[in-house]
């Protein structure tokens, strides 16, 4: 079988991404994993957690259980756990960007994230909404972040935008690109032949016939009828969010389109936080993080899950073959 080659990006160092990626080292994986971060941060954190750890060159082809390759993106403050410093927020996105630009230019199959403290990068003075928007302006194209976990694929028509934004935000044009990306990763990069999309409403009950809201109406509902249309899309919806989770009805659907971040993540994390990935649609290369953010009260106290760290990392070998097949 094909071993792909992924990034491993620790992200915030005062957080729980650097042990996790130590204990990814120790775990067996049909992929090669070069974590391109600081190392002092993940000796660190080795050394809090107590579990030894070394690195290698990028490039070492058989490393032993217990050893990183890693391309060391130094941080200009060492990390005191559980503290975010702001001094770190530019490394932090350039090993990000490193990552980024490795998948581009065909080093790496895909790229595995750990978590990013979003107020500590914009205290460090560099804009950020999240690793999804920054990898989008740097390849350059459209993209839409899906949350998955064993039962459940929720995909969000905005991402990181303040709910007074989020109606504005709903345009006919943003929602044919959004149903694109989604229906064409679902196809591209699960195999899907036909995808079955449930499409939630905006407003309580999905608008209940323009009473309470006219989104579904004069928004959602047209563009569910054109690419039904036009391009046969199997799209349910515009569905009322607060039963269009019912097991009854999620048993044909492949993915579900959420409005906005909070109208569909609570759900997807409750029903499975543990195995959880957080993947970008529509990025030239795949990318896969973790469901969880930095759990700073964690750090070093060797209580953190590896568990969705795995999954992206198994998550992103899948994708990355899947590609591989395809070229
Ligand atoms: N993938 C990402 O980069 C990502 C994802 C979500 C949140 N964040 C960022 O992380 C920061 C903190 O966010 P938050 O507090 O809302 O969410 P969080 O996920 O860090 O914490 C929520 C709860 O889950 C627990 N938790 C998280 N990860 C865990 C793990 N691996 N094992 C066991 N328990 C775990 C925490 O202890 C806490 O109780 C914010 O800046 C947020 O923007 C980043
Ligand atoms: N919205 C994500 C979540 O709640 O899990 C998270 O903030 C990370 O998103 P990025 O990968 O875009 O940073």
């Amino acid at each position: 079988m094909t071993r792909p080659r992924l990034a491993l990006v620790p992200g915030e160092p005062a957080g729980v991404g650097p042990e996790l990626c130590v204990r990814a080292a120790w775990r067996a994986s049909d992929c090669t994993l070069v974590a391109i971060g600081d190392r002092d941060s993940l000796q660190r954190a080795a050394d809090a957690i107590g579990l030894p750890i070394a690195f290698t060159d990028p490039d070492a082809i058989d490393v032993a259980p217990g050893t990183l390759r890693l391309i060391d993106i130094p941080h200009l403050a060492p990390a005191a756990l559980g503290r975010p410093d702001p001094r770190n927020a530019r490394s932090i996105i350039e090993g990000l960007l490193f990552a980024a630009a490795g998948c581009r230019q065909g080093d790496f199959d895909g790229m595995v994230t750990g978590p990013v403290h979003k107020a500590a990068i914009n205290a460090g003075g560099v804009a950020y909404t999240g690793t999804t928007e920054l990898l989008a302006t740097d390849a350059g194209c459209e993209v839409v972040m899906m949350l998955a976990n064993p039962l459940l694929r929720v995909a969000l028509a905005t991402t990181h935008l303040p709910l007074r934004a989020v109606p504005d935000a709903i345009t006919a044009p943003l929602l044919e690109r959004v149903i694109g990306i989604l229906d064409g990763a679902l196809r591209r990069d699960f195999r899907i032949e036909s995808p079955r999309i449930a499409v939630l409403g905006l407003n309580p009950h999905a608008g209940e016939a323009g009473h309470l809201g006219h989104e579904e109406l004069q928004t959602i509902e047209p563009v569910l009828a054109h690419l039904r249309d036009a391009r046969g899309l199997m799209l349910e919806g515009p569905l009322p969010a607060d039963t269009a989770f019912l097991p009854s009805r999620l048993a044909n659907v492949d993915a579900v389109l959420a409005m906005y971040h909070d109208q569909g993540l609570p759900v997807l994390k409750y029903s499975g936080f543990e195995h959880a990935v957080n993947m970008t649609l529509g990025l030239p290369y795949p990318r896969v993080a973790v469901d969880h953010g930095t759990a700073l009260e964690l750090a070093g106290s060797g209580r953190a899950d590896p568990s969705s760290l795995f999954a992206a990392i198994d998550q992103c070998a899948r994708l990355g073959r899947n590609r591989m097949a395809g070229r």
